[in-house]
């Protein structure tokens, strides 16, 4: 195995299955309660090894300048606990990114590439963080990278940092970006949000298959309101199954048994959005190729 380098990273996408908003916090965060699902969807990441010490994102991503790059950002954080830990420097490294994931779209993808990247370079430096280290560094900058760092279909309560293992759907989901980009804070921040949906326990849930269908997102119907396609391509992809938002919006998805049924009804989406297929996965794909030794 190269030593050096990292390619062809996988940063799949989540989808929240349900998604209860179950009270507030005294500091105006939300408890949330939800069922995330990995998709075998994502963005790619590739990493090489420098010597000076500087972490590099070497292309552009449109609307991220590099600074605020949530990649970047994490990899501060790991380089900073690495410097404490080991007490010399990171080596440094280049990351480049695919970026195929919209943002604002309720899919993780930023912070999917965040825990990608924490989970790589802890690896190319040799770092020796634990997963529940790398959690732990990855959380202030976003509330789903733990779960991309556990890496298994989980319920996930709190503010996305306590999670259980469960067992998730074997499934192909049809997902629509409406194409509008939903700030995470307008949706909290609206008055007629519901925060007061009754806590539930993974013993109330419903046979793996039927998991997708489950419970609901409150934060869908201020979505809705606020962003009109995301009521439209709810109300759409409704026709064909239990439809609805993932997270924050705005992407919208409904679960079919295989793939020729989600081939069906990709044909009959309408010109002007954007859709797509994905499998439900049961892990972190670059978990297992970290774990086999296969990159
Ligand atoms: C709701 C979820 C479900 O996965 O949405 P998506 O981001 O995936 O769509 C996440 O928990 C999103 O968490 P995170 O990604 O950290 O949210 P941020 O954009 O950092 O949060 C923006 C703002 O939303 C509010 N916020 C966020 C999370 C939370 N549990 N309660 C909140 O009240 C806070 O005001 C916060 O400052
Ligand atoms: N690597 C990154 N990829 C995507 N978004 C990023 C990244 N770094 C920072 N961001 C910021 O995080 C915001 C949320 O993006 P994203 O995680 O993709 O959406 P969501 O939280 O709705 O799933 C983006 O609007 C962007 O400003």
């Amino acid at each position: 195995m190269n030593t050096r380098s990292l390619h062809d990273c996988p940063a799949p996408a989540k989808l929240n299955l349900f998604l209860h908003v179950v009270g507030r916090r005294a500091d105006g965060y939300h408890l949330l309660q939800s069922v995330f699902q990995l998709i075998d969807r994502g963005d790619t990441l590739h990493f090489d090894l420098r010597d000076d010490g500087r972490i590099v994102r070497t292309n552009d991503v449109p609307g991220v300048p590099e600074e605020s790059d949530l990649i970047v950002r994490a990899l501060r954080r790991l380089a900073d606990a690495f410097q404490q830990r080991h007490g010399r420097a990171v080596p440094g490294i280049d990351v480049a990114i695919h970026k195929i994931l919209p943002m604002g779209g309720g899919l993780g993808g930023g912070s999917s590439d965040a825990a990608t990247a924490l989970m790589a370079a802890n690896h190319l430096w040799q770092g020796g963080f634990g997963d529940e280290e790398l959690m732990a560094i990855g959380l202030p900058l976003g509330a789903d990278i733990p779960f991309f760092i556990f890496g298994r279909t989980a319920f996930v309560e709190g503010v996305g940092e306590a999670m259980q293992p469960i067992e998730g759907p074997d499934c192909w989901y049809v997902v629509i970006e409406p194409g509008v980009s939903v700030p995470t804070p307008a949706i909290f921040t609206a008055e007629d949000l519901t925060r007061d949906t009754k806590p539930v326990r993974i013993a109330d849930f419903p046979a793996a298959h039927q998991l997708s269908a489950y419970g609901k997102n409150d934060l869908q119907a201020v979505a809705s309101r606020l962003f009109p396609p995301v009521a439209q391509a709810i109300e759409w992809l409704g026709q064909y199954g239990a439809a609805r938002m993932t997270g924050s919006g705005a992407c919208v998805f409904c679960a079919l048994p295989g793939e020729a049924e989600a081939d069906q009804v990709l044909g009959q989406v309408p010109a002007h959005w954007k859709a797509w297929k994905a499998r439900s996965l049961r892990q972190h794909p670059l978990k297992s190729l970290l774990q086999n030794n296969e990159l």
